[in-house]
């Protein structure tokens, strides 16, 4: 039996055949996005042909709304910007998700949130930046006071939640914060007082700047909780779990970007970060989703009572958009009255902010070690799961989400065709969980099955690099190795960087592979500017592991490890103040500042350094190499039930 599918039934819909389905895959990254919204999307009569709305955000937070029009560039709108922020901007960078807007401006599509950042080197990030007063941005914004970004069919059943939330807030019913989690949070309410949305700032996530529960230090698009997933960047990935879920196979509550104004929001005082007592009206970008009525959550029930189905697909969602962050707390529990249903329950996942994270890392799957997770699929879910199309997932997402970036993208690709393989095979929930988990040993992180599979495919896409004509080209790039060797020299790589992003000495493992293709800058950079070199060489770094089984970088492996690079006893030293629980980061009193508080997990596999062609003979070697990893993750678990019989077979 052929068990491998391959990318014709994998890309079935698309009718293609391998290689070129592999290069499909990859081409969808390349379509141009355009700006203006089509003639069809029901924006006739509301804009002029070629005018479009965006919606600028601050470092610090600040949202101002603004109109475009086709002459208008990057540096016409920053004039505009100038004006309005009454602030000198002209130094700054205009990014929209992975793209720095230099001039044409035709990229960004109406309703996009794009993101002011200034341009210098060394920088404390508690400096006050751009931050006019909240009167001054309010008087030159003429939207209203909730606007839904995006035009997806699929928020239309929000409109009717917005309305009776703006119809409160004109009725003075103020929303309600949210005191658990570690991020800002509003329950907004109707005007009859009920909660109907929950309403999530993206500047008030932990560690950004307005954050209101003291977790402050860093700027917006800075590296987040997640090593992977920047400050500010958990909104966009609520909404994408939403859109993602078909069908609401999962029950997702529904989720929206949106731009909101409120008083009741935070602003910290720029400098320490500190709640200010002025209560302005202040506008965010954030996520809104419905509020849904529940009982409990996962942690306060006994999860035996849970439906497979309802288990399978979460779990089917949380491996599709690799979810870091499934602790029960993010699964609500509702009880279902009525005649016949006695026990039953609901689940509603909610908080998919850490999904999609930029490189591999270590996922949360509270329901790997539930009984349900060990039952096999059931013939709808395996129907559901083969019809599953990562192209046209990202380019749905593309759409609805221009900001999205790449590499969360490829992630999506890769976990969607590691779901449909592992699926297709015969393995079940529990089995596909824990390939994609990471194994700790005496605190150190191991690659999961799934990362060593991915390692060994980069593998195999660099040894064809290297014996291809091509190789003897690329002295400059080769350059890098040697002079990684060189004793006494600075190892720490350096990449490519534009003016004030400096590329994270940690970088991912699998990047020195790669040293020898041309590297795009946005997409290889987590824009982390660095205080200073010292502090570049507190941070902590990544175990090198994975690049010893590489026999072309061992050297450069080697050497690093005599270097505090290769020390693994100081990456987990720093985090003395923090401790995660469940793979859940729980706050300690005191010090809540960023740079001593995040977790140092490891990336081991990256996959936005690759350039097209690699992506695509990754991908083809991803799932030649998948083949035997499936069968041996299928003979552990015959073995273990093997054991488990005769254990309770043998009496003694
Ligand atoms: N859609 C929803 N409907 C009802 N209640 C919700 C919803 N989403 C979140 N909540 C409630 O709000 C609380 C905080 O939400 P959430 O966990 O998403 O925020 P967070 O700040 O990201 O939290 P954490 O730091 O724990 O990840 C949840 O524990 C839950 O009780």
């Amino acid at each position: 039996r052929k068990a491998v599918i391959g990318f014709s039934r994998l890309f079935m819909s698309s009718k293609l055949d391998s290689p070129v389905q592999t290069q499909m895959a990859v081409a969808v990254f390349k379509s141009p996005l355009r700006g203006e919204y089509p003639r069809n999307n029901g924006m006739e009569g509301k804009q002029p042909t070629g005018m479009r709305r965006v919606f600028v955000q601050t470092e610090t937070g600040r949202v101002l709304g603004m109109e475009l029009d086709r002459s208008d560039n990057a540096h016409t709108v920053k004039r505009r910007l100038q004006v309005a922020l009454n602030f000198p901007v002209m130094q700054s960078s205009l990014t929209f998700g992975d793209v720095e807007l230099k001039n044409d401006l035709s990229a960004v599509r109406n309703d996009s949130p794009l993101l002011l950042t200034r341009n210098y080197m060394h920088r404390s990030s508690s400096t006050p930046c751009l931050s006019p007063s909240g009167r001054d941005l309010q008087q030159r914004d003429r939207s209203g006071p909730i606007e839904i970004l995006g035009r997806s069919d699929s928020f239309d059943v929000l409109k009717d939640v917005v309305k009776g939330v703006v119809k409160a807030i004109k009725l003075a019913v103020d929303p309600i914060p949210v005191h658990g989690g570690l991020g800002g949070a509003y329950y907004f309410r109707n005007s009859r007082g009920e909660s109907v949305a929950i309403v999530k700032p993206t500047d008030e996530e932990p560690f950004a700047p307005n954050n209101p529960k003291g977790f402050v230090g860093k700027a917006l698009g800075h590296q987040g909780l997640k090593r992977s997933v920047r400050v500010g960047e958990t909104g966009f990935r609520e909404v994408v779990a939403y859109l993602l879920d078909y069908g609401h196979f999962a029950n997702v509550p529904p989720t929206a970007l949106v731009k909101i104004t409120h008083s009741i929001f935070n602003v910290n005082d720029g400098v320490n970060g500190h709640m200010s007592d002025k209560k302005n009206l202040v506008s965010k970008i954030a996520s809104f989703q419905q509020f849904v009525q529940h009982d409990f959550d996962a942690s306060d029930y006994g999860t035996s009572s849970f439906p497979v189905s309802a288990v399978h697909r979460i779990g089917i969602l949380d491996i599709r958009i690799f979810n870091t962050d499934r602790h029960a707390g993010n699964i609500l529990v509702r009880k279902l009255d009525g005649i016949g249903r006695f026990g039953q329950v609901e689940l509603i996942p909610i908080d998919h902010g850490l999904c999609l994270p930029e490189a591999l890392e270590d996922p949360y799957f509270e329901w790997i070690h539930w009984p349900q997770a060990s039952i096999p699929f059931s013939e709808d879910e395996l129907e559901y799961i083969g019809k599953l199309d990562p192209i046209k997932d990202c380019e749905m997402l593309k759409r609805e989400l221009p900001m999205i970036r790449e590499a969360c993208l490829r992630v999506l690709i890769l976990s969607t065709i590691f779901l449909k393989e592992a699926a297709a095979f015969g393995l079940c929930l529990a089995e596909i969980g824990e390939m994609m988990s990471r194994e700790f040993r005496a605190r150190e992180e191991d690659p999961s099955e799934l990362e060593v599979v991915c390692l060994e495919a980069r593998k195999l896409v660099v040894e064809r690099e290297l014996s291809s004509p091509k190789s003897n080209m690329g002295d400059a790039e080769f350059q890098f190795d040697i002079d990684c060797e060189e004793p006494g020299s600075d190892s720490t790589p350096k990449m490519v960087t534009d003016d004030f992003m400096t590329q994270e000495p940690f970088q991912f493992g699998n990047g020195f592979v790669n040293s020898r293709f041309p590297l795009p800058k946005l997409e290889e950079c987590f824009e982390e500017d660095l205080e200073s070199e010292e502090e570049a060489e507190q941070e902590d770094f990544p175990v090198f592991k994975a690049l010893e089984s590489i026999p072309s970088i061992s050297k450069l492996s080697m050497s690093l490890k005599d270097t505090s690079l290769g020390d693994k006893s100081q990456k987990y030293g720093k985090f003395s103040g923090t401790k995660q629980e469940n793979g859940h980061l729980t706050g300690s009193s005191g010090n809540r500042s960023a740079n001593e508080q995040l977790p140092g997990s490891v990336s081991f596999v990256k996959l936005a350094d690759m350039n097209e062609e690699e992506l695509t003979l990754f991908l083809e070697k991803f799932q030649e190499l998948l083949y035997p990893a499936l069968a041996k993750r299928k003979s552990v678990t015959l073995g273990r039930k093997q054991i488990q019989r005769l254990g309770t077979s043998c009496k003694f």
